[in-house]
This record gives structure tokens, sequence and C-alpha cells, in this order.
């Protein structure tokens, strides 16, 4: 008997499997992650960042950078036409969402959400094209690796912007 239902409600749906991963989202076709684990060591811990034999794409890294957002800063929708992106947050909790426009994508018009924080790390690799943005969603202020393959060209930035409302994308931050 459902009389206790009241208007709006939803019932939620699966959003984590029994060994607390989060219910599978198909990853928009390019995007690649690798979750690592945090080394707990006697006077704190480690945290592996980046390896090439975890093969997450073919090309190099060439450029390693940091951003550092404050609570709640939002820096979206970039691209890049031939760089890829590699992002790893190394202190606080970030969401960083893709959104594929690439036409003749498999995963045209999807949507991929990542919540990744340096209690849970995750390297994402973000292949040309696909829009991407991130959100600061931590009290304090957050720390963003990007592991690039080509390095920033200042004269000529490999890089596309839309504003963050941009009805463009499907998608509020
Ligand atoms: C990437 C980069 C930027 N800059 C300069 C250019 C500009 O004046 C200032 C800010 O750079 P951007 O406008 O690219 O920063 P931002 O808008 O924060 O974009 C960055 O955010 C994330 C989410 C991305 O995806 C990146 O590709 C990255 O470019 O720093 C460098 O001097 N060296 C660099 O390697």
């Amino acid at each position: 008997m459902n009389n206790w239902y009241i208007d709006g409600l939803q019932k939620d749906k699966q959003s984590i499997t029994a060994d607390w991963n989060r219910h599978k989202q198909s990853l928009i076709a390019g995007v690649e992650v690798r979750e690592v684990k945090n080394v707990i060591k006697s006077n704190g811990h480690l945290t592996e960042i980046y390896r090439k034999d975890w093969q997450l794409d073919d090309s190099p890294v060439d450029q390693v950078f940091q951003i550092m957002m404050q609570p709640g800063g939002i820096s979206a929708w970039h691209a890049h036409e031939s760089t890829t992106d590699r992002l790893f947050v190394t202190l606080g909790t970030m969401k960083i969402v893709l959104y594929d426009s690439r036409q003749l994508s498999p995963t045209f018009g999807q949507i991929n959400e990542f919540l990744v924080s340096d209690l849970r790390p995750q390297l994402i690799s973000v292949p040309p094209q696909v829009w991407h943005g991130v959100k600061n969603i931590s009290a304090n202020a957050a720390l963003m690796l990007n592991l690039v393959d080509k390095a920033y060209q200042y004269d000529d930035p490999d890089h596309w912007r839309v504003p963050a409302d941009s009805p463009a994308i499907p998608y509020t931050l």
C-alpha cells in the first residue's frame, strides 16, 4: 500500500555497487578512468598519479600544470582540438563533467559526471574535442593537476570555450 506517497516523490535508483563503486556510467568514447588507492604510511599516505604502463591512452605527458580552485569555483566549458587532458584532484573534492558534442561519436550527446577527491583519487583522461567543466564542491580550496600530451602554446592556445551556462551543454554545474 502506498498511501503514504506525497507529490513529487522519487524512488532512488542504484547509485553504488556492493564494493562502493559508482554504479556504472557508460563512458564517453575515448574517456579513460584509472582509480588509484592511497597507500597509507606511518607518517601519512602516498598516492600514485600517473604511470605510462597504465596505458590509459597512447600519447605522452608533455606538460603538467596545477589549478587551484576556490570553494564553489567553476571552470567551464573547455575543449581542445588536439590536446588530451588527464585530470587528477590532489586536494579537495571536485565535480568533473564531460559532454560529447562530436557528431560522429558513438556517444554523441552523452554526459559523464565524476566526483573526484583526494579521499578517492582517480586519473581521468579526457580526449580532444570532448567538452569538460569542473567545480570545486569542497568547503576549502581544491587542487587539480592536468597532465597534458601537448604543452600549452602561449601564442596559439589549443583551447575553446563556451560559457558555463551555455544551453549547448545539457548540464548545470
Ligand atoms: C594551461 C596554461 C595556461 N597558462 C596561462 C594562460 C592564462 O593566462 C592562464 C589561465 O589558463 P587557462 O585560461 O587555460 O586556465 P583555465 O581556464 O583554468 O583552463 C584550465 O582549466 C581546465 C579545466 C582545463 O581543461 C585546462 O585545459 C586548463 O586550461 O594561465 C599558462 O601560463 N601556462 C599553461 O600551461
